[in-house]
């Protein structure tokens, strides 16, 4: 008889299947080779660098002898499909279909059929396809399982696929795949996280802590959650994003960090569940310095200087810091803000920063974004609901996240997108401090401070009749703006934060002076969002310590181009050239075998600028 896992797993295979019959696949079809080649797959392959040197650097080398004798090809490939990496098995290559295995080529399921890697990216879950299963009939000489790779934010990283083309027991790749997926994610957030943060790893008993099965959390040093991986959501039961340790186990932050490091202790969960956990401070110890001014540390009551950490956001823009100074003023007492300013430039961070310095901060800041929940779903998930008061409800009812933010902050980002009937119940919780679940009588009262912010014109929308205008009253007690990044004064100060940030080398790391250059002139029209990812692409591309035009990303530099196509910016035109090579960098070129990274070492140029020159003649 079929069990539940078979009847599902045959499920996904015969809705796999179907996709490939209305791609026009046929069974005999031949693969469709769909190949990135020279820069497009440089490009992905560095866009994809620290996935990749996670997967072979601190992953793979554990695994050696596990994968010795499996005859199994390990394939890593980017969201879109694209192989960044195989390896394993040169018998692939050899024998079945060379081309199909080559860096670069595109394995989703409208080009290859059903096949693990592109079942799971169009899944979004782990899948094991056997030999014949695979919707071409050419690819049923193996059998694959995959699963795809979340980071730290829960964005799709990639895809890790085993391939086996022996008949190994099924199970084999399968839990490979799970384990070294399982590790990749851990890596990914310890990568990230590791320089400025707290980790905790906790599990059942103290032999099996440094399991990749491990739950892990990240934490900042007031006890904010800033990262979890899988298994500590599934473990806790709950979603962890802005949660306090505190509240998911009983035990005070001070105590949790006094105990030793790498050392497990016992700690229980607030549902008196029993696991051991161990913590490992941030590589770069955090913390204020002391400051012989601060006569806090007398025991000084001060009430009028900025808070820590919004004065850490201040970095010397005068608009901004006047947001800082006017927030610092209202940041105890109970008046609602109207955060204004376009997508990108902090509103999240300058929300966080402020909770962080009120009074609330040991109770929950709840951030929640109105314009990506299901607008028929945004009632029951602000306000929550009774068990049973509508079909597909959790059987245990619900609290909701107004009053999850109880004693704390509430953070209403997109208020614009706030749907009208919504904005009517949100306005009575305003009015009368309480919220009534859905299909209760219940009223509950609530104290939280209330924060609002917009990338809208929230009285155009109250003109249009989109936005009540006795909500927008409510919810502005103080109107602020923060300045867009092509507005801001303090750009160079921003960028050497930014780069400490991103930076996770121990060596320092600056930018050249063009670069800065390029920065300050630049519109930003993605503002901190688009600087950050522009400082950690370069980051990572720099051979040295100092980030050059070079190592700066092309469609960003494509960007500098369009925007100051018309402006006589001299700067630009010699900034932006490559630098000039003796004639005989082609012949280098040749001689290296187009080997780019050759032929870069060879000339003591970067690699960049070796592409761009290929690109200039047309050979890339
Ligand atoms: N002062 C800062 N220092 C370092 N990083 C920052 C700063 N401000 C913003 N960022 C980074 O910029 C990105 C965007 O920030 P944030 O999400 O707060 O912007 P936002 O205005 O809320 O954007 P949106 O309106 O699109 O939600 C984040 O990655 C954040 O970490």
């Amino acid at each position: 008889m079929a069990t539940n896992i078979d009847k599902k797993h045959l499920s996904m295979i015969e809705h796999s299947w179907q996709r490939c019959r209305e791609f026009g696949l046929l069974h005999n079809s031949e693969p469709i080779i769909d190949i990135q080649n020279g820069q497009i797959l440089s490009e992905n392959i560095e866009q994809h660098a620290r996935l990749l040197s996670t997967t072979q650097q601190k992953v793979l080398p554990f695994y050696d002898s596990l994968l010795a004798n499996s005859n199994c090809l390990i394939t890593l490939a980017s969201p879109s499909g694209h192989v960044l990496n195989n390896w394993g098995e040169q018998r692939f290559f050899n024998q079945h279909q060379p081309q199909v295995f080559q860096n670069g080529v595109n394995w989703k399921e409208s080009l290859i059929g059903t096949n693990a890697i592109g079942t799971a990216l169009e899944t979004g879950s782990i899948v094991q396809v056997f030999h014949d299963e695979h919707f071409l009939s050419s690819n049923r000489f193996m059998t694959g399982s995959a699963a795809p790779l979340f980071d730290a934010e829960r964005k799709m990283a990639g895809v890790l696929s085993i391939a086996s083309d022996a008949y190994i027991p099924s199970s084999h790749t399968l839990g490979m795949v799970k384990l070294m997926s399982q590790a990749i994610e851990n890596q990914l957030i310890v990568s990230q996280f590791h320089r400025n943060h707290f980790l905790l790893w906790f599990n059942t008993s103290p032999e099996n802590i440094d399991s990749q099965w491990s739950s892990l959390l990240v934490f900042n040093e007031q006890g904010m959650i800033v990262s979890a991986n899988r298994r500590a959501e599934i473990v806790l039961g709950q979603d962890l994003a802005l949660q306090s340790l505190e509240q998911l186990f009983d035990i005070k932050l001070e105590k949790l960090l006094s105990h030793p490091s790498f050392t497990p202790a016992e700690i229980r969960s607030k549902e008196k569940f029993s696991y051991y956990a161990m913590t490992i401070p941030p590589s770069i110890p955090v913390g204020r310095k002391i400051d012989f001014r601060d006569t806090s540390a007398a025991g000084a009551q001060k009430t009028t200087t900025t808070p820590f950490d919004l004065q850490k956001l201040d970095t010397g823009d005068p608009q901004l810091a006047k947001a800082i100074k006017q927030v610092s003023r209202l940041i105890n007492k109970d008046i609602p803000i109207l955060i204004h300013g376009e997508t990108g430039v902090g509103k999240e961070v300058f929300v966080n920063a402020m909770h962080q310095s009120s009074q609330r901060k040991h109770s929950p800041l709840i951030a929640v974004n109105c314009a990506a929940i299901p607008p028929d779903l945004v009632e029951s998930e602000l306000f929550g609901y009774e068990k049973g008061a509508f079909t597909g409800a959790n059987q245990k009812g619900s609290i909701g996240l107004i009053r999850k933010a109880d004693k704390g902050t509430l953070f209403l980002d997109e208020l614009g997108d706030m749907p009208l009937n919504v904005q009517a119940r949100l306005l009575r919780v305003l009015q009368e401090r309480t919220v009534t679940p859905l299909g209760s009588t219940a009223a509950y009262p609530v104290d939280f401070k209330l924060v609002s912010a917009t990338n809208r014109n929230l009285k155009d929308d109250v003109q249009q009749g989109t936005f009540r205008q006795d909500l927008y009253y409510r919810v502005t007690g103080l109107n602020l703006s923060l300045p867009s990044l092509r507005e801001r004064s303090d750009k160079e100060v921003l960028v050497q934060r930014l780069l400490e940030k991103c930076n996770e080398s121990s060596q320092e790391i600056t930018v050249s002076p063009d670069v800065l250059k390029l920065f300050c002139q630049h519109p930003w029209p993605g503002n901190i969002r688009q600087m950050v990812s522009v400082i950690q692409i370069a980051v990572a591309m720099a051979d040295g310590n100092t980030i050059m035009i070079d190592d700066l990303p092309d469609d960003f530099m494509h960007d500098i181009q369009h925007s100051h196509a018309d402006s006589n910016v001299t700067l630009l035109s010699s900034a932006i050239s490559a630098p000039e090579l003796d004639d005989n960098w082609l012949e280098t070129y040749e001689q290296c075998g187009r080997n780019v990274s050759a032929a870069a070492k060879e000339l003591s140029i970067s690699r960049n600028t070796l592409y761009k020159r290929l690109r200039e003649r047309g050979l890339r």
